[in-house]
């Protein structure tokens, strides 16, 4: 008998490899995309409500319903700077894309995602591709939430590596980092792919050409807005290759055999110098003070991955579409 097919929600900011890992979701048999929620990250949130609508027409499926999501940090109320210089000012490679036709659905994303989860206790995985602030909306206001849902997979945090908004944090994390510490301490299920892992995850130029001459439709879409992440990572990394951050968290989600993970506590540091810093313990020693690890429960971080078969994968799916 086939194995089930996993309900999956991927909340996003979209952002150039958010785009991959959306086209990639719905190429991927496994799973059924049942709802994309929006975030605030690489774009601000109306943009991304945007952005994910307009993906959906271009893969002509705008029966999957799209929720919009907060515009500020979950305690702050900050409304935040997005990363134009990393995905082009509108945050899909400088296109210059016409109003989409569709619109959000009248829930927000929080709403939707408590719905949804507890339409189908246990069976919804969230992918989380931006700052964690609608799931910890949701944790919040639904205390049911955190068992409710099934898994979340995190984008986000750099385990004893530097970060990328600077060397002390990834951007999902430092965008919203209570959202994040609400998040990783929940005890939800939740999956952390981070850094460490995403950087050996590297689509290179060749890979990049072999997308621009396929028949693939999202191949192709794709490849004319890789040329502004190209151009960000030989700015910033010098190399010709960049990283696939969401689609490997998506690919994760969809094949969790690609990772390994280990199991511990997560905190994440949301003030100061090193504001976004994610810290895993991993209860080997048992320390004499009551520290602020103790008694929260464990999350799962990706430790190890099998970066060529995501290429593959990644590759494949969008050749083939
Ligand atoms: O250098 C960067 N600065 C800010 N955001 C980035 C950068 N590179 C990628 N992303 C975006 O943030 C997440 C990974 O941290 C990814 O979701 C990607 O879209």
């Amino acid at each position: 008998m086939a194995a089930k097919i996993k309900k999956i929600i991927i909340d996003t900011d979209p952002g150039i490899d958010d785009a991959i890992a959306i086209f990639v979701a719905l190429q991927s048999p496994e799973i059924e995309v049942i709802g994309i929620t929006t975030i605030f990250g690489n774009v601000h949130t109306t943009l991304s409500t945007r952005n994910a609508l307009h993906l959906l027409e271009i893969a002509g499926r705008t029966d999957i319903p799209v929720a919009e999501g907060s515009h500020v940090t979950i305690t702050e109320g900050m409304k935040l700077q997005s990363s134009g210089y990393v995905h082009g000012t509108e945050g899909l490679g400088n296109q210059n894309i016409s109003p989409p036709k569709g619109k959000p659905i009248e829930q927000t994303a929080t709403e939707f995602l408590i719905q949804q989860a507890s339409l189908y206790p246990g069976k919804i995985t969230v992918v989380a591709l931006g700052p964690l602030t609608n799931i910890a909306l949701a944790i919040q206001l639904d205390p049911g939430f955190f068992k409710n849902v099934g898994q979340i997979v995190v984008l986000g945090g750099a385990f004893a590596v530097n970060g990328n908004v600077n060397p002390a944090a990834e951007a999902n994390i430092f965008k919203d980092p209570t959202a994040a510490d609400i998040v990783f301490t929940s005890g939800a299920d939740v999956l952390a792919v981070g850094l460490n892992i995403t950087h050996q995850v590297v689509l290179t130029d060749s890979d990049r050409g072999e997308l621009a001459k396929s028949n693939g439709k999202f191949a192709k879409y794709l490849s004319k807005l890789l040329d502004v992440y190209f151009d960000y990572h030989h700015t910033a990394y010098s190399t010709r290759g960049v990283f696939l951050h969401d689609p490997t968290a998506l690919l994760a989600a969809v094949n969790p055999s690609l990772v390994t993970y280990s199991e511990g506590v997560v905190r994440v540091q949301t003030v100061g110098l090193t504001k976004g810093l994610t810290i895993f313990y991993n209860k080997k020693k048992r320390y004499d003070e009551v520290t602020e690890w103790c008694a929260r429960p464990s999350v799962k971080v990706a430790v190890t991955v099998d970066a060529p078969k995501v290429i593959k994968l990644a590759m494949e799916r969008l050749v083939n579409s």
